[in-house]
């Protein structure tokens, strides 16, 4: 039985952990939020994920312990091997994942769903402000990233027909929420459906 994979992308500051937090309170039957190994010092402000050094990140990327890593933003991120155990127990996973990765990811897992986080420009650097997490020399850069790859990331995926889902979070978080729950949903069944089709025929 195979899962589906939820792959979360959007700029810095769109909301993706904040999604995947309010979400993880009320999570779908059969749904599971992956949990990252980030380089990035223990007890920074937001994301919940395990800290690791560079050196430990790669050994661990060397002994194939990740299903997929990136690196962005002077930091590295991995998605421990657990999440092909999930997605081989049916499950649909969900990724708070990189733009610049999301080829790579279709290419590995072809029937991935990709949920485009977005919010309005203006917004951006206020929330990224108000987190607190980087100095704004920081944010000026990963706001310069931001520019860089929104039109490259339009294009390849519309190059290369991956499906993906638009979710904007300009407004109420709760809002942006909901809608990402009610789609999930509507994933799991189709999930469930075309598995009992062939299962019947
Ligand atoms: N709808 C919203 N309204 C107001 N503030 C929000 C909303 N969504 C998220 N935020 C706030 O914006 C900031 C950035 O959100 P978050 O850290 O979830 O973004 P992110 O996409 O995970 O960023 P990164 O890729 O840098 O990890 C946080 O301080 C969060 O509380
Ligand atoms: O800009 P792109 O490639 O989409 O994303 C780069 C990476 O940076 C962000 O992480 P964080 O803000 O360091 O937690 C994203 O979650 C992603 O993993």
């Amino acid at each position: 039985m195979a899962g589906k994979l939820v792959y979360m992308v959007g700029p810095s500051g769109s909301g993706k952990d904040s999604l995947l937090q309010a979400l993880a309170n009320d999570l779908p039957h059969d749904c599971v939020i992956m949990k990252r190994v980030i380089t990035r010092p223990e007890n920074s402000p937001g994301e919940v994920a395990d800290s690791v050094s560079m050196q430990s990140f790669e050994q661990i990327e060397a002994q194939g312990g990740f299903a997929m890593s990136w690196r962005a933003n002077g930091l590295a991120y991995g998605i421990p091997k657990d999440l092909d155990r999930h997605l081989g127990e049916g499950k649909t996973v969900l990724v708070n994942g990189s733009r610049s990765y999301c080829t790579h990811v279709s290419q590995l897992y072809p029937d991935v769903i990709i949920v485009l986080v977005a919010v309005r420009p203006e917004l951006l650097r206020q929330r990224l402000i108000n987190r607190g997490r980087e100095s704004l020399q920081e944010i000026t850069l990963r706001l310069e990233r931001n520019r860089c790859l929104e039109q490259v990331l339009h294009n390849k995926l519309a190059l290369r027909q991956i499906s993906f889902f638009l979710l904007d979070n300009s407004g109420d978080l709760s809002l942006a929420v909901e809608q990402l729950r009610d789609k999930l949903e509507t994933w799991c069944n189709a999930r469930i459906q075309s598995e009992k089709s062939t299962f019947l025929s």
